[in-house]
């Protein structure tokens, strides 16, 4: 397979809490069309992307925990994306919240080859906000109550003829997540996310967010050589206004592609692969000058 190649990044609206699985499916069914009549191989949706950002409300039981989870992938509801991906020939990411055989709960991606296949699977590792009931809060922020922290580390697959890697949300504003992809191999990191416009803790940032989303992943793209679709859950969603901005960065921390409003919107842009070089090979060539023996703290609690 080529290694340039044209991804696509569906940004979502917002998802009402009562929105069925089958209306929004049918949501990304229509943008996987459109990404595909405009020649993507890759269409990536954003985090969670099945249910509004449920982390929002504090559970009054199990039941209501459990109700924004899926049991299997692809399911009822999410066979009709698998269908239509193959009907296509495109592969396609998907942020959904994965409650597993064990009865574990995962904020989860998982990349989709063209054939519908499962090439891989991550699960977020840094859960933001809080475990416990904070009513001071216009909302909530509770995936550190609602999520066990990731178990799969920050794999590369081979997958669209180069090596892809998946984060999700807030990973994106660690440089760790960054160099841990970009050390296992990874050109092309593809992530969602949803990020209130308003931060509770620290509301004199709230005019930052959209500069803070672009400054992290140019960041990650530059520092390690990659490139990256982010992708966002965007607008006003039962009354929290969730930033858009959704972009593609190349390797050299230019923004590519970038989406104008905050509904579903999907946007293209061509990459190469190769082009990783251009940075790998020059100021971010690990093999030649990264220090590993002076970061050690960085692994250390
Ligand atoms: C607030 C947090 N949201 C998220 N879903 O991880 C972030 O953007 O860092």
């Amino acid at each position: 397979m080529s290694r340039s190649f044209i991804v696509a990044g569906a940004q979502l609206g917002p998802i009402a809490k009562e929105e069925t699985r089958p209306s929004v499916v049918a949501r990304l069914c229509a943008m996987m069309r459109e990404a595909k009549a405009r020649g993507a191989e890759l269409v990536v949706f954003p985090e969670l992307a099945l249910t509004t950002f449920f982390p929002r409300w504090w559970p009054e039981n199990q039941d209501e925990i459990d109700r924004w989870f899926e049991t299997e992938m692809p399911g009822p509801d999410t066979q009709p994306l698998f269908d239509l991906a193959v009907e296509l020939g495109i592969g396609f990411h998907l942020g959904y919240a994965e409650l597993t055989p064990e009865g574990r709960h995962f904020n989860t991606a998982i990349l989709v080859g063209p054939d519908g296949a499962i090439l891989g699977k991550y699960r977020k590792i840094h859960l933001p906000g809080h475990r416990d009931r904070q009513d001071w809060r216009p909302f909530q922020h509770l995936e550190k109550y609602y999520f066990e922290k990731g178990d799969l580390g920050f794999p590369a697959f081979d997958a669209f003829g180069g090596k892809l890697g998946m984060c999700i949300c807030n990973d994106r504003r660690w440089p760790e997540t960054w160099r841990m992809l970009g050390l296992n191999g990874a050109e092309l990191v593809v992530l969602g996310y949803n990020t209130p416009l308003h931060y509770p803790p620290a509301p004199e940032h709230d005019h930052l967010q959209y500069f803070h989303n672009e400054l992290s992943i140019q960041a990650g793209c530059y520092q390690n050589g990659l490139w990256a679709v982010a992708v966002a859950k965007a607008g006003f969603e039962e009354g929290c206004e969730l930033i858009a901005g959704s972009i593609i960065v190349a390797p050299t921390g230019e923004v590519l592609a970038r989406t104008q409003g905050s509904d579903d919107e999907v946007i293209t842009a061509r990459i190469d692969l190769d082009r990783c070089s251009e940075i790998r090979r020059n100021v971010f060539d690990f093999a030649q000058h990264r220090e590993p023996e002076e970061y050690r703290k960085i692994a250390e609690r």
